[in-house]
């Protein structure tokens, strides 16, 4: 392996860091102990491993965490009602609802439910749509924690072409609005995209954000190029066992790139680390107070 390994432990752990020390100030200063309520509906695997790690990291950052694990067949009106409590209460600072949630729900009436001051998601049409105007907003954790290790390796990113691989309202889109606000010239490709290697082979940044396992081969990167890993695919290793790998082939692209993220240890930290400072900046929104720098 040639490139730089944009390794996630210690870049997530400056910024859980950055959120322990104004949460800590925020408490001493003004009283207020930043809190997160994550709703988990049914059993869904990756979910799973994400409560498990945020809960853990929301309580060692200082902060409040609620967590409200329903049942399978809850119904959209008990989770409705459950949101509509959460918005009221002030002790909760900020809102996230697992997804994907089970069939019977409708997602967009979920996210719509939320109050967009308290969602850290950063999926209510009004934080997305004031990420696409320009405004300040509350932006998904995953985009930002990408965003975040870019820029280790390269601060400065404008003028170059970064290709999106995925769509989602939750990583493809928002990744695409972060990187078009930092001046790059963003395509974004999907499913349909008519020769995808041919387009991944003008990024100077790739990002991969498909959830198919090792899709984005090593002849898809540029020499030189700056790939971000968003996959977290758990696949079976053998013996019962599972392993989390992403939607690059990390072994070939990392012959070719200049930096890389891995998975696990990459992205996926990232997005439990910039949870934290969507609270901490909500919770200082709602105060009245400056959303601190992080
Ligand atoms: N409303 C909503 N927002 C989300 O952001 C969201 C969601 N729903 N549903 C599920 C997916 C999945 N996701 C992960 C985040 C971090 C890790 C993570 O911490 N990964 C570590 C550890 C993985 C491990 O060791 O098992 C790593 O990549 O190194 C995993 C998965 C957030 N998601």
């Amino acid at each position: 392996m040639s490139a730089t390994l944009i390794d996630g432990k210690p870049i997530s752990a400056a910024v859980k860091a950055k959120v322990a020390a104004e949460a800590a100030r925020l408490a001493r200063d003004h009283g207020l102990v930043p809190g997160l309520a994550v709703v988990l509906v049914g059993e869904d695997p990756a979910s799973t491993v994400y409560v498990r790690n945020k809960g853990k990291a929301t309580i060692e950052a200082g902060l409040r965490s609620f967590e409200h694990k329903l049942p399978e067949h809850t119904s959209e009106a008990e989770l409705l009602a459950l949101i509509a409590r959460l918005n009221a209460d002030p002790t909760v600072h900020g809102i996230l609802v697992q997804l994907p949630v089970p069939a019977h729900i409708d997602s967009q009436a979920v996210i719509q439910a939320i109050s967009p001051d308290k969602d850290v998601d950063g999926l209510h049409p009004m934080n997305s749509g004031r990420l696409a105007s320009g405004l300040a907003a509350l932006v998904p954790c995953t985009p930002l924690g990408c965003l975040h290790m870019l820029k280790t390796v390269r601060p400065q990113l404008a003028g170059l072409e970064a290709v999106v691989v995925g769509r989602s309202n939750l990583v493809g889109k928002p990744v695409a609005q972060l990187l078009l606000a930092e001046n790059c010239t963003v395509t974004i490709a999907h499913s349909r995209t008519r020769d995808l290697p041919a387009v991944c082979r003008r990024a100077d940044i790739l990002v991969a954000a498909v959830g198919r396992p090792e899709m984005l081969r090593g002849d898809w990167v540029k020499p030189g190029a700056i790939v971000i890993d968003v996959g977290i695919n758990r696949v079976p290793a053998g013996e019962g066992k599972t392993r989390l790998i992403g939607d690059v082939a990390f072994a070939e692209a990392a012959e070719i790139a200049s930096a890389i993220t891995p998975v696990p240890g990459g992205v996926g930290l990232m997005t439990v680390a910039c949870l934290l400072a969507n609270t901490l900046k909500a919770a200082s929104m709602q105060a009245g107070l400056p959303a601190p720098q992080i």
